[in-house]
């Protein structure tokens, strides 16, 4: 029986987070979350993450949430996988780029299923919903321009060295599409998000 159990929902942050795991060959449980039913607000989902969202990584010592931090337990826990620098820098260059996704590409794509909440005031609905594709291209722009900006230095986010990063990076930037935008517009992004696909690690995780 795997000790970790990580709670997820198709298509969300949790990706990143399966993603490290088969990265990690770490033993896990998944336990699908249904939004479609709101299982996601439920007294026994909520026992397991008050906030009532996914990810949520069951562990022998509780409970974590929060992509970022259950990306860096995933590649502290199975170090030998080398998920992340070993280095003070590079390890909080990783967590910089990990928290920028959190909190901005995650805020601005997390707008629209916010938004339809919002059925009795449809003016700041429609208000809300449309500035969705703007802010994500906002938030790509600066992925492009500054994190990937130096291909020499490599074809992932820390330039030679793979981590958990790359992982969240593919996830958010299949987002996307169903926010209005076109990733061709961001050709270094496409091609990271290729490289993604053609991982082992990533095609198990997607399967
Ligand atoms: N800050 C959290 C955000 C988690 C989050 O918002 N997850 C979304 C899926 S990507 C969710 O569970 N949404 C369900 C809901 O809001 O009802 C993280 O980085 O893990």
């Amino acid at each position: 029986m795997p000790v970790l159990t990580l709670y997820y929902a198709p298509g969300t942050c949790a990706q990143a987070v399966r993603i490290a795991l088969e990265e990690a060959q770490a033993p896990h449980a998944l336990v699908r979350v249904d939004f479609a039913s709101q299982q996601q607000r439920t007294p026994e989902y909520l026992a397991v993450n008050p906030k009532g969202r996914v990810p949520a990584l069951a562990t022998e010592h509780g409970t974590l949430t929060e992509t970022p931090a259950l990306l860096v337990y995933v590649a502290q826990r199975f170090a030998q996988a080398n998920l992340a620098p070993s280095d003070a820098f590079g390890l909080a260059r990783m967590q910089e780029f990990n928290s920028y996704l959190a909190s901005t590409v995650h805020i601005a794509h997390a707008h629209r299923p916010r938004a339809a909440r919002w059925a009795d005031e449809p003016e700041a609905q429609a208000a809300m919903q449309r500035k969705v594709p703007a802010n994500m291209r906002e938030c790509f722009a600066l992925i492009e321009r500054h994190y990937l900006a130096d291909a020499a230095k490599g074809p992932w986010v820390l330039g030679e060295q793979y981590s958990v990063a790359d992982g969240y990076l593919f996830t958010v930037a299949g987002w996307l599409k169903s926010d209005g935008v076109d990733i061709a517009e961001f050709p270094r992004v496409a091609a990271h998000s290729q490289r993604m696909a053609q991982r082992p690690a990533v095609q198990r995780a997607l399967a």
